[in-house]
């Protein structure tokens, strides 16, 4: 089949040498696309044959000097050490006018076989090697679809001739592969240790294990395994062994040092060193899912539809029992960056690596950290000291996390190498200003994008102390962080802006002597429940008649000190019970015990500690159950995402059958009856929170759409409530 290309480009007579299965993909991507006229030449007649019967080429060529020098471009798709040969016929009668290139998996061979042959390589031979193939070989093999969405690579000279190099790109384009160039010593160096060292592993271990002792039933019983590891030992031997007599130094380098990790690998199996085996995979876990983002980023996969995830409340639940809630988000943050950079083995307790954490703990990862997930919420992290992290392969990616923005940077402040961060979606757009001045006010040194944009690269060292006070407690946790990491000591007026509870996780590492230059001592924590979380079982709790619940890891921060005061002064009923977790803990769990309450006119004001705001959209939802509604108040500085949940929630609520009014400084609640419905969260955590809260509540229940996120978040959610009772079942 031959059809016209649309763009009407066209490059003439390309001729073949060694059709081949990757010469037959090119000259069949070339012919199927009508761009180019072909020929065919090959020591085997026969793949000749079939190449015009499969409409791979136009016609079969000899090497002769018609043949030559009517051609615009030839391309050398025989093994490596066979090109030379190839050359030797085809110079007496090459025309300076016609592309030479090659296909070859060396590059360095290549070009030393056309300095002997021409003199030096010649302005118009510009090698090249396209990043695709499989174990198959011959025409028949032959794929015009094989280059699509992979790299060619191509060596020029420093004397190769311009517009030949640009045909060069452009015919590769054309066959969908994308263009890199390089230089030859760099190109065999990186070869020969994605490509050539794993085909030579993987016909080795097949060799090995064909001629050992048990060989017939380590095939019989092999399975998904040993088929992945081992598919290109089906590749073809006279290719592979030309690859490794044409690259002998690069991959004898390669191999060496892989030699040496296989020693250590054998040295932590002999000694049953967990620790290091776990290091290693970990490490190339993450190595290769980074790789695998990498590769279907170059495919172009298409992000696939998720659909959405609704939960359906009924009314009338009765809660009742004693449950552990999932822990605060912001102090597993920071525990888990001072348990990375701590000297030794550290243990949290009550911690999912899930969201923001879970992109922290990958980055930490992918820094040399060993974070193991030991079940039950149990994360031990071998802590590798301040200055220890490694230079990650590959840039840290964190995704759409501006909290692990905050929390990495101190972290890598005072590294003793360069790091590129990368994002992804809307965070790339976000200017990150104020955090990026704050620590280049104290020397560090950072790249960014446009407007202080991510990506950026921060360059490590020793960053002098920072003291002013910042009332952002991201900014403000991450200033304090800065100054531990560095050895300064943070200023009264800084300690101040950070939750106390926070300030707990700091100090059971630094310990109370206040000394930072201090090596930091691993240990273990219980991590305190989510504030949103406890809100939430507070509230439901004291909503539903009959209802009691003791919450068993609440932490006294500040904020949830505000709201159980707050909530008194409401009506509701909560008494502490002493103490759980570690006994003689520094971040000490509270047992706080809720019944069932009628709660009176609900009043958040001025007087009331400003961080309740994140809590309004589910203070909200509790006023439209209070007997005499509520009356929300707060000034104008509210960030723009807690304006959109109000919204969102006053929408439910309304939905429901609530009267409420938005006024210019807050929102008036009436109290009314509350009958049921359907209502968009909009994916926001908290806004679900508000309005599972509300719909347990209302006469008919109420379904809550858009909750995947939130199930994401906090993985546990479901199966306390549903331990306590709480009526609510997922429906798409
Ligand atoms: N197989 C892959 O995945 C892959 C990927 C990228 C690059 N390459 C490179 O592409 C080249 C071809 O590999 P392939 O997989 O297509 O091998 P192949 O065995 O399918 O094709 C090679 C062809 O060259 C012919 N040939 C050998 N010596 C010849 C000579 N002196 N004159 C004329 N023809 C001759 C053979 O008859 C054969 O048809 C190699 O240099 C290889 O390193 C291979
Ligand atoms: O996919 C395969 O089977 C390949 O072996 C392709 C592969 C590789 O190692 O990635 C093999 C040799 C090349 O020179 C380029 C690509």
């Amino acid at each position: 089949m031959q059809v016209t290309n649309k763009t009407g480009e066209h490059f003439g007579n390309v001729l073949i040498i060694g059709l081949g299965m990757i010469g037959g993909s090119f000259a069949k991507a070339l012919r199927e696309r009508g761009l180019a006229y072909l020929y065919g030449a090959d020591r085997r007649v026969g793949e000749l044959t079939l190449g015009i019967s499969h409409g791979v080429i136009d016609a079969a060529a000899e090497l002769d000097a018609a043949t030559i020098a009517k051609m615009d471009v030839i391309v050398l798709a025989t093994p490596v050490r066979a090109m030379e040969s190839v050359m030797g016929q085809i110079k007496p009668h090459l025309r300076p006018h016609t592309l030479v290139t090659d296909v070859g998996s060396t590059k360095g061979s290549v070009a030393a076989a056309a300095q002997r042959v021409f003199g030096e390589v010649p302005s118009n031979f510009i090698p090249s090697h396209p990043i695709a193939g499989a174990e198959k070989s011959g025409v028949l093999a032959a794929n015009p679809n094989l280059f699509e969405r992979h790299m060619a690579i191509v060596t020029p000279m420093a004397h190769s001739n311009p517009d030949q190099l640009d045909l060069l790109y452009r015919m590769w384009r054309a066959i969908g592969a994308d263009v890199v160039s390089m230089d030859v010593e760099h190109h065999d160096h990186v070869l020969a240790a994605s490509s050539h060292l794993p085909h030579l592993l993987a016909y080795t271990l097949v060799d090995a294990l064909a001629n050992a002792e048990r060989s017939k039933d380590i095939f019989r019983f092999a399975a998904g395994g040993f088929r992945d590891f081992t598919r290109i030992a089906s590749s073809d031997p006279t290719m592979w062994r030309d690859v490794f007599l044409a690259n002998k130094e690069a991959t004898l380098s390669t191999l060496d040092l892989f030699t040496d990790r296989l020693a250590d690998m054998r040295t932590a199996i002999e000694n049953e060193d967990g620790a290091a085996m776990f290091g290693v995979f970990t490490r190339a876990k993450s190595a290769r899912d980074h790789f695998l983002r990498l590769l279907e980023q170059r495919k172009g996969a298409p992000v696939k539809e998720q659909k959405a995830l609704n939960l359906q409340v009924r009314s009338g639940s009765v809660l009742e029992g004693e449950i552990t809630l999932p822990a605060d988000k912001y102090l597993s943050h920071i525990a888990l960056i001072m348990t990375a950079l701590a000297d030794g083995v550290s243990t949290l307790n009550n911690v999912q690596l899930v969201g923001d954490l879970y992109v922290t703990a990958q980055a930490l990862r992918d820094m040399g950290v060993i974070i193991e997930e030991c079940g039950n919420g149990v994360i031990r992290v071998f802590g590798v000291g301040r200055r220890g992290l490694r230079a990650p392969i590959a840039p840290v990616n964190i995704h759409e996390s501006q909290t692990s923005l905050y929390f990495l940077l101190p972290a890598l402040a005072v590294q003793s190498f360069h790091c590129e961060i990368i994002a992804e979606g809307e965070l790339l757009l976000q200017p990150q200003t104020l955090l990026l001045q704050q620590l280049r006010s104290c020397g560090v040194e950072l790249e960014s994008a446009e407007a202080d944009c991510l990506p950026l690269t921060i360059t490590g060292g020793l960053p002098a102390a920072i003291a002013t006070a910042q009332s952002d407690p991201y900014l403000a946790i991450s200033q304090v962080l800065l100054n531990t990491l560095s050895g300064n000591a943070a200023s009264a007026a800084q300690w101040l802006t950070v939750d106390p509870l926070a300030r707990q996780v700091i100090g059971s590492f630094v310990g109370s002597s206040g000394d930072f230059n201090n090596s930091w001592s691993a240990t273990e924590l219980d991590i305190p429940a989510d504030p949103q979380l406890v809100l939430w079982a507070v509230l439901t709790t004291g909503a539903l008649p009959g209802s009691q619940v003791v919450i068993n890891n609440v932490g006294q921060s500040q904020v949830v000190m505000s709201l159980i005061s707050s909530l008194r002064e409401a009506g509701m009923q909560l008494e502490w019970d002493g103490q759980t977790g570690l006994p003689e803990a520094s971040v000490p769990l509270h047992r706080l015990v809720v019944r069932y309450s009628r709660l009176q006119k609900l009043i958040i004001d001025a007087k009331h500690d400003p961080k309740l705001q994140a809590f309004l959209p589910m203070l909200l939802s509790a006023s439209a159950f209070a007997e005499e509604g509520g009356v929300l108040l707060f000034d104008q500085t509210m960030p723009y995402y807690f304006e959109d949940r109000l919204t969102a929630v006053c929408d439910g609520l309304r939905h429901l059958g609530a009267q409420v009014e938005r006024t210019p400084d807050g929102i008036t609640m009436t109290a009314h009856s509350l009958t049921g419905g359907q209502m968009d969260s909009a994916g926001d955590l908290y806004v679900v929170l508000a309005l599972l809260l509300i719909s347990a509540r209302a006469a008919g229940g109420g379904i809550v759409q858009d909750c995947r996120l939130f199930l994401e978040e906090f993985p546990g959610w479901e199966d306390i409530s549903g331990q306590l009772g709480f009526q609510c079942q997922l429906s798409v």
